[in-house]
C-alpha cells in the first residue's frame, strides 16, 4: 500500500485540538444481516471540523456503518450519539433534521426537475421564506460549482455535475456533519481535484465536519486528518494518513485482497 498511496502536506491536528469537542460517538456498533456480522464491536469517536476517513477493502463494513449512523439501518447492538444526544434506533429523517447529513454511492437525484429544484427541495422543512430558499440556493450553487446550471434538468447533468449536485443537496441544510459516500467515484483528475477543494473549504467556510467513505486512497490520505480503517466490520486501525498507509496489519489486508 505505501507503494502508490502518497500522504501530503500535513494537516492541522483536528484531532487533537478539539480533543473534548466530540461530534458522533459509536459505542460496540454491531449490524448483522441474519448469520453475517457487516459490522462488529466498532467503537470510535470523531470530532468537530474533522474530515475523517472510513476506509477497508469490499465488504468491509464501511456502508453498513454510513446506514447505521444516518439511520437508514437500525444497529443490532451497541449506542450512538451525536453532538452529545444519543440518536441509537433514531429514524433518518430524525437524524438528519438534527444535522447528520449523507449522500449516497449512487446519485439520488430527481432527474426530470431542474438544478434549482432539486437543491430547493433540500432546504423546505429548514427555511420558511421562498426567499431564503433561493439564497440558500444560489449560495450552494455557487460553493458546489452549479450556478451556471441552475436551469438545466439534473438528469441531464454529465456525471461530475451529477455528483456535485448531490453534495449540494446534503449542503443545502448547512449540516454539522456531512457524511460522504463515494463521493469520487467516475471522477476524472481535475474534477477530483475540485471536488476535494470543495471538501476543504466545505470544512473551513462552512465548519462542517465530513465523514468520508471512499476508495481513491491518494485522495482520502491527502485530505482527512484522521482515518478509520476497517476489515471484515471490525476496525482493524485508526490513526493519522502516514501512520495508517506504514500500518502492516493494513497493508495486508488490501494486498491480501487483490491476490
Ligand atoms: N442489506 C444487506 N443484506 C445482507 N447483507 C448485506 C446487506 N448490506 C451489506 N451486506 C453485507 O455486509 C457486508 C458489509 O457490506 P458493506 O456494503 O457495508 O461493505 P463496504 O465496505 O461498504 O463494501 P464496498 O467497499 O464494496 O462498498 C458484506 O458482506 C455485504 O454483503
Amino acid at each position: 500500500m505505501t507503494a502508490n498511496i502518497q500522504t501530503h502536506e500535513p494537516h492541522e491536528d483536528y484531532a487533537q485540538r478539539d480533543k473534548g469537542d466530540v461530534i458522533l460517538r459509536a459505542e460496540k456498533l454491531e449490524r448483522r444481516f441474519g448469520g453475517l456480522v457487516a459490522v462488529a464491536d466498532f467503537s470510535f469517536e470523531m470530532h468537530k471540523g474533522e474530515i475523517l476517513g472510513l476506509i477497508g477493502p469490499n465488504g468491509a463494513g464501511k456502508s453498513t456503518t454510513f446506514n447505521v449512523v444516518s439511520g437508514f439501518y437500525r444497529p443490532s447492538g451497541g449506542r450512538l450519539w451525536f453532538c452529545g444526544e444519543e440518536i441509537t434506533g433514531k429514524s433518518a429523517l430524525q437524524i438528519s433534521r438534527m444535522g447528520l447529513v449523507r449522500t449516497f454511492q449512487h446519485d439520488s437525484l430527481l432527474a426530470e426537475m431542474t438544478v434549482e429544484d432539486n437543491i430547493l427541495v433540500a432546504t423546505s422543512h429548514q427555511l420558511r421564506s421562498h426567499a431564503d430558499r433561493m439564497a440558500r440556493v444560489r449560495e450552494t450553487a455557487g460553493l458546489t460549482g452549479l450556478s451556471d446550471y441552475l436551469h438545466e434538468k439534473a438528469g441531464n447533468l454529465p456525471h461530475g455535475r451529477q455528483r456535485m449536485l448531490s453534495i449540494a443537496i446534503a449542503l443545502a441544510t448547512r449540516p454539522t456533519l456531512l457524511c460522504l459516500d463515494e463521493p469520487l467515484t467516475g471522477l476524472q483528475g481535475q474534477e477530483v481535484k475540485t471536488a476535494l477543494d470543495l471538501f476543504e473549504m466545505i470544512r473551513s467556510e462552512l465548519g462542517i465536519s465530513i465523514l468520508l467513505v471512499e476508495h481513491n486512497m491518494r485522495a482520502v490520505m491527502r485530505i482527512c486528518d484522521r482515518i478509520l480503517v476497517l476489515n471484515y466490520g471490525r476496525l482493524l486501525a485508526e490513526g493519522k494518513p502516514e501512520e495508517v498507509s506504514r500500518n502492516e496489519a493494513v497493508i495486508e489486508a488490501y494486498l491480501g485482497k487483490q491476490k
